[in-house]
């Protein structure tokens, strides 16, 4: 039934989900294209003149009489057709999806059904749904808005709900399911494994390399592999980046470095309406006093977030332009229609960080001037999420090799970076966000470990004990050996504390219970689990995603 609440449940996951693909592009039109905002202007003082009166009248609500089964089919069809590729295309189709669908609603009531379809298709590619729906209802006959509504709510609702039917990927030969409580996600194994088998191997889809390995061109910016020979750099480059290869000196380039630290234009040519109005010196200075901070004070997080909001709209922008070979430079598929990065992102758990204002200006101020406009998209509140969630769920990149001469911080690990390795954060060279190791809870028995065969950031998860189809997977994200000067009850504790210090939770698991001696319960600074998921992906995951309200907890 279409009614107000799946209006709302509409508009509020298309826009926490991420209107993607031409997001960026429409946005600079708007901004910069004046008979387009005037059009928009009118067209939104038309909306809220209706909408007063609509509201007054309480339009009826029953549904459009057409069954689901009918609306599956022809959600399923439009589906299968696909969705054209650049902006052009997609503003000729949208205009000629449009006038279709008027013609078919001049032509009477028994054309209805195809109006709407028509009207759908255009909404699917339209930047701003909420707007468009808006529209549609103070124009649209009401029986073919309710049509449009009921299979816009139930294309979201697929793709919402549907997220983890498609990640991960089915080669990765692991699901993501509710634990048993309901309160969490796990990672489970769709296969058995024998000991020393890799389940899984995975690229991040951001990684670092530590701060003091910055610029000093031992190690790839990129893949992290120690460099034999002379190192690939840019002339350009503010964070003095240094690659192994070229391939990944492009891809590297491709995914964050060039808006990041790079001069060259970020959008595809002409999309961008001649928005490229800072100055390459206002751009390198941007990007310098970033680099400066970031190295000064250690902020491999900030880096990373910022790395990740690069990528977020470099694979958007890549979409714009189907000429581009997308697949060479991505991981996973990563760049595809159904999910963006923010689907990805939104779902990790994750406990706030901390992000000052001056660390806000400055990674907008370097987006801002890649990007004029971008910057907007950099609020405290998004940062300290965006943070939290990066150091919550990276891991430790520790090749085979590791390395001896990591500068001890002086913080303690947990509190300065939570990198979940094993081997403790000692060896690493960097740290990277891998979307589907990030669901891997932690074991102080784990069944599996997180290895770097290659020497780069190719994740190799490794069975550690004999794994069957069904089993739940764990790694230690902590050092979970006994240490020669421990005694099994302090190893414990030590464990427990290091675990509840960086990620806020009490560790449950069968090693910890089991070796629980009585009365010897202390305090680890953590009651339970102080986690959180995002409100609204939480709401939608319980069935019910009506409410407007989509921040965290
Ligand atoms: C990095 S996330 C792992 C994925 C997470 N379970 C989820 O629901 O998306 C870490 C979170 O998993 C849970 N967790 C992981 N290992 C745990 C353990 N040994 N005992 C209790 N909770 C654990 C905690 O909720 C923690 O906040």
């Amino acid at each position: 039934m279409v009614s107000r609440s799946s209006l709302v449940t509409f508009a509020s996951v298309a826009v926490v989900t991420g209107i993607a693909a031409y997001a960026v592009y429409f946005d600079y039109k708007r901004r910069n294209n004046a008979e387009f905002r005037r059009k928009l202007k009118k067209e939104k003082k038309k909306v809220d003149k209706h909408a007063a009166q609509a509201a007054s009248e309480k339009q009826a609500q029953a549904p459009s009489g057409v069954s689901p089964e009918e609306l599956r089919a022809a959600l399923d069809k439009i589906r299968e057709e696909g969705q054209p590729t650049s902006p052009a295309e997609s503003e000729k189709y949208f205009m000629a999806q449009v006038g279709l669908g008027e013609q078919f609603v001049a032509q009477g009531e028994a054309f209805y059904m195809p109006a709407a379809l028509s009207f759908f298709r255009a909404l699917r590619v339209y930047p701003s749904p909420v707007e468009l729906i808006m529209l549609y209802q103070q124009t649209l006959p009401e029986q073919v808005f309710k049509i449009v509504m009921e299979m816009a709510n139930m294309d979201v609702e697929d793709r919402v709900q549907g997220y983890y039917n498609h990640f991960p990927p089915s080669d990765m030969n692991v699901s993501v399911k509710p634990s048993a409580d309901d309160s969490k996600k796990i990672l489970v194994a769709n296969k058995d494994f024998e000991l020393g088998e890799v389940i899984y191997k995975e690229l991040p889809l951001v990684a670092d390399l530590d701060i003091d390995l910055q610029g000093k061109g031992t190690h790839c910016s990129y893949c992290l592999r120690q460099i034999e020979g002379e190192p690939t750099r840019p002339d350009t480059d503010s964070l003095d980046a240094a690659y192994c290869s070229r391939t990944c000196y492009i891809r590297s380039k491709m995914q964050s470095e060039n808006l990041l630290f790079g001069l060259d234009p970020v959008l595809p040519e002409g999309a961008d309406n001649g928005l490229g109005a800072l100055t390459q010196e206002d751009r390198k200075k941007a990007q310098t006093e970033f680099v400066d901070y970031v190295k000064s004070k250690g902020k491999l997080m900030l880096l990373l977030v910022g790395r990740l909001i690069a990528r977020t709209i470099a694979c958007e922008t890549l979409k714009l332009n189907p000429a581009e070979p997308v697949a060479d430079y991505t991981n996973h598929g990563l760049v595809e229609k159904t999910y963006s990065i923010f689907d990805h992102m939104q779902r990790l758990r994750f406990v706030e960080g901390k992000v000052t204002q001056d660390e806000r200006k400055l990674l907008a101020a370097v987006m801002a001037s890649a990007l004029p406009g971008v910057s907007d998209i950099v609020t405290d509140e998004r940062l300290a999420t965006d943070v939290g969630r990066m150091s919550y769920n990276v891991i430790g990149v520790c090749p085979a090799s590791g390395r001896e001469d990591r500068p001890v911080p002086e913080e303690r690990p947990e509190d300065q970076m939570r990198t979940r390795t094993p081997y403790g954060t000692s060896k690493q060279v960097g740290c990277g966000l891998y979307l589907v190791s990030a669901y891997m809870a932690h074991s102080c028995a784990p069944n599996a470990k997180p290895t770097f065969q290659s020497d780069t950031t190719e994740l190799q998860l490794v069975a550690t004990q004999p794994i069957k189809k069904g089993d739940e997977i764990t790694m230690a994200y902590v050092d979970v050996s006994q240490h020669p000067d421990e005694t099994p009850v302090e190893a414990r504790r030590r464990r427990r504390i290091e675990l509840a210090r960086g990620w806020r939770f009490k560790c449950e698991c069968t090693r910890c219970v089991s070796e629980t001696t009585e009365g010897e319960e202390h305090d680890i600074g953590v009651k339970g689990d102080e986690a959180k998921v995002e409100a609204v992906v939480r709401r939608v995951e319980s069935g019910n995603a009506g409410s407007a309200d989509t921040g965290p907890d």
